[in-house]
């Protein structure tokens, strides 16, 4: 097996029950080694419920779940280090200052080196990292929204993690920041092979850093697939367009990419402006969750419409 084909985390027939409420409901999916997947779904999805399961914070009602080969609800300190999470920001901390609360978190990963990772990050190459080294020496209160959540990512990362959690990374980046932020992670993913899990409602971040992309809605997942594939099953095929001789010419196709190929080995230099469009995963994923609704509203209406005839047949029946 090579390392791309390990199995990071496996999650099968997971259910998460609050009191009498089911919020997830045999959530099935894996994610293999150096992947990057994007969780998506409405608010109430169930996706930081399934974060926290598999980061050992809360413990499931039922299902399989393993993470770096671990069950989470039994990883212990060694299983931990390996794990990054970054957290909403750390507020409780304001005295210290940027490096050292760095040096005093990474204090804690040295015990867990490995003669392949070395542990933990260096500060200071970890600070030009997140693009916290002007604000080294400043006390974590005076540090503004957008510097605390690089910080609360350095706290994140500061074990270097096999695998990365973010939740919700970028909230209040400003628009930089969100590039600088996306440029990191690909950075951590390509050179250090991490793998992340991150949860977003920003479907442009998704787009652009996920491999992989699960759809979760009322505690389902609704699809599971390369923004790509989720595209052509919403909008069916791609649209390629070119000119050749000065001829605009316009083909739908489900595999743009074989299609694109076939034109230049047939054509060469003669094909020019290509262009190819597909669904945009905003338009796809408000596509997916508008059919998951509707046809979640309609199992309620037939389910209520056959209660109803029940109770009347029933009414009936004791009339007579
Ligand atoms: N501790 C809890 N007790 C009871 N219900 C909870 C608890 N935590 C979450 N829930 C419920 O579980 C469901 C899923 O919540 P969760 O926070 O996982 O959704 P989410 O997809 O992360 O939403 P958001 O995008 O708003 O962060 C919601 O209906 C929520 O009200």
């Amino acid at each position: 097996m090579t390392t791309s084909e390990k199995v990071v985390l496996d999650v099968g027939g997971l259910r998460m029950r609050y009191g009498s409420v089911d919020v997830l409901h045999d959530v099935t999916f894996q994610v293999r080694h150096g992947e990057v997947l994007a969780l998506l779904g409405p608010n109430g999805a169930g996706k930081t419920t399934t974060i926290e399961i598999l980061e050992g914070f809360r413990i499931r009602s039922a299902g399989r779940v393993e993470v770096l080969g671990t069950d989470p609800a039994h990883g212990d300190e060694r299983w931990r280090a390996r794990l990054g999470v970054v957290l909403q920001s750390w507020r409780d901390h304001g005295n210290w200052r940027v490096r050292e609360f760095l040096e005093h978190l990474g204090g804690y990963y040295a015990g867990y080196a490995t003669p392949r990772i070395r542990r933990p990050w260096d500060t200071g190459e970890l600070l030009e990292a997140v693009g916290l080294a002007g604000q080294a020496g400043k006390k974590i209160k005076t540090l503004s929204g957008g510097q605390r959540r690089r910080l609360d990512v350095a706290v994140g990362i500061v074990g270097r993690p096999e695998l990365l959690f973010l939740d919700e990374p970028t909230a209040s980046f400003d628009p930089r920041a969100r590039s600088e932020f996306h440029d990191l992670v690909r950075g951590l993913v390509d050179a250090h092979e991490t793998t992340v899990l991150l949860t977003t409602h920003d479907l442009d971040e998704a787009e652009k850093l996920a491999d992989r992309i699960v759809v979760l809605n009322g505690g389902r997942i609704i699809a599971d697939g390369t923004a790509g594939e989720l595209a052509r099953r919403i909008a069916g095929e791609d649209e390629v367009r070119w000119l050749l001789d000065g001829q605009r010419f316009v083909q739908k196709t489900a595999d743009s990419t074989r299609f694109a190929q076939d034109l230049f080995a047939r054509y060469g230099d003669g094909v020019q402006e290509l262009e190819i469009h597909r669904a945009s995963l905003e338009q796809t994923y408000l596509a997916l969750v508008r059919q998951a609704e509707s046809a979640a509203g309609s199992t309620k209406e037939s389910t209520t419409e056959s209660t109803t005839r029940s109770t009347t047949g029933s009414t009936t029946e004791a009339a007579r």
